[in-house]
C-alpha cells in the first residue's frame, strides 16, 4: 500500500483589495500573498477497499465528505477514474475558521500527494485548475510562496518572497464565516481604505519591509473588524510592542504584526500569547512548489 506525507502550510494577505462584486457573488480581487511556515501535518494512505476516510487530532473540523480534504480526494478520484480508498490524516495545527486558509491547505496538499502517489503527472498549473473547484485560495496554496492573485484569486503571478521575515499570528477566539464577510461588503465604504496594490507588490520585491509594513491593508477588516473590536485591540497590541505594521489576514479574524527582528517578535508573542492563546511566532516561508 502506498502513503505520502506532506507539510500544508498557512497563508497570509500582505494586501487584500476587492474590485468589483461579480454576478455569480463572488467578488474579484487583488491580493498579495504570501505562505509562512505554520504547517498542518497531512498523511495520506491508500486502504484496501475504496473508501476516502479523514482522521484528525480537531475536534472541530467535519470528518465526512464535507472536510475539504475529502472532497479533493473524490475530484481527484473521479477525475482520472481511480477508485482506490485513503485514509487521510490531518494533524491540525492551522487555527480553523482564522483567515490563514487551513482548509485550502489542506486541499492543496491532497492534490499534490495525490499526483505523487499515483504519478499523475500533472503540472502545478493543471493542479491549480483543479484546485479551484474547491476553493478560490486552493490554487495558491498549491503553487506556494508569495504571489500577487487576481480573479476571484486563483490567478497567480509569482512574486519573489520574502525571506527569513518575523511574524507574530494571534487569533482570538472567534470564527469567522468567508462568504458572510463577503457578503456583507459594502464596495462604497472601501474606497478610502483599498492598498496600493503596485507600490506594496515593489516593497515585497525589494525587500522593503518598513515600507510593506506600514501600508499593509485589507479591505475586510471594513466587514470583521467593525463586528469585532478585538481586532483592533490585537492590532494595537501589536504596534505597542514594537510591530513595523498589522493588520488581518483574510477574512479574519486572525492579525499579524511584522517585525523587524527575531528578538522584537519574541517579545510580542510573550505579551500577546498571554491575552490570546492562538498566538504564534513565525517565519515567512518563500519557497514555489515548482523550485521543489
Ligand atoms: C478571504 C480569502 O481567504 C483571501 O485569501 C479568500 O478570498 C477566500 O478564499 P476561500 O475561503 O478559498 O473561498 P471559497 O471557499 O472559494 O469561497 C467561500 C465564499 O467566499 C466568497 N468569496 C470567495 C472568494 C472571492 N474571491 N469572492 C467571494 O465572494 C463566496 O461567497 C464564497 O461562497
Ligand atoms: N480540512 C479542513 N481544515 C480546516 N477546516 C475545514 C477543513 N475541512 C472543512 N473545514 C471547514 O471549513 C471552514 C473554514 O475553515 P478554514 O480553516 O479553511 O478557514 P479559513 O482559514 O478562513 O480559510 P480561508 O483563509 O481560505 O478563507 C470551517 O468551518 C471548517 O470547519
Amino acid at each position: 500500500m502506498k502513503r505520502i506525507q506532506l507539510k500544508a502550510r498557512a497563508k497570509i494577505n500582505l494586501s487584500l483589495d476587492v474590485l468589483r462584486r461579480r454576478p455569480d457573488g463572488y467578488h474579484e480581487v487583488e491580493m498579495i500573498m504570501h505562505q509562512i511556515d505554520l504547517f498542518d501535518r497531512v498523511q495520506i494512505n491508500e486502504r484496501e477497499d475504496n473508501k476516502i476516510v479523514i482522521n484528525t487530532n480537531c475536534g472541530y473540523i467535519p470528518k465526512d465528505s464535507d472536510n475539504i480534504a475529502y472532497k479533493a480526494a473524490s475530484l481527484i478520484g473521479n477525475t482520472f477514474n481511480i477508485n482506490k480508498g485513503l485514509d487521510i490524516h490531518i494533524e491540525k495545527k492551522i487555527p480553523v475558521a482564522a483567515g490563514l486558509a487551513g482548509g485550502s491547505s489542506n486541499a492543496a496538499a491532497v492534490i499534490i500527494g495525490l499526483n505523487r502517489l499515483w504519478n499523475l503527472k500533472l503540472t502545478v498549473k493543471e493542479q491549480m485548475e483543479l484546485g479551484v473547484k474547491i476553493g478560490a485560495d486552493v490554487p495558491f496554496c498549491i503553487a506556494g510562496g508569495a504571489a500577487l492573485a487576481e480573479g476571484i484569486g486563483e490567478r497567480l503571478t509569482p512574486i519573489k518572497g520574502l525571506k527569513n521575515l518575523w511574524l507574530v499570528i494571534s487569533k482570538p477566539s472567534i470564527s469567522v464565516s468567508t462568504a458572510d464577510v463577503y457578503k456583507s461588503l459594502s464596495l462604497p465604504n472601501i474606497q478610502d481604505k483599498r492598498p496600493d496594490t503596485q507600490m506594496l507588490l515593489r516593497a515585497v520585491e525589494c525587500g522593503d519591509i518598513n515600507l510593506l509594513a506600514s501600508n499593509m491593508k485589507n479591505v475586510l477588516e471594513t466587514v470583521t473588524e467593525e463586528k469585532y473590536p478585538v481586532i483592533t485591540k490585537i492590532k494595537r497590541k501589536m504596534m505597542e510592542y514594537n510591530a513595523l505594521g498589522s493588520i488581518m489576514t483574510g477574512s479574519g479574524p486572525t492579525v499579524f504584526g511584522i517585525f523587524k527582528n527575531y528578538h522584537r517578535a519574541k517579545s510580542a508573542y510573550e505579551h500577546l500569547s498571554l491575552l490570546y492563546k492562538q498566538t504564534y511566532i513565525v517565519q515567512s516561508f518563500h519557497r514555489r512548489n515548482d523550485d521543489e
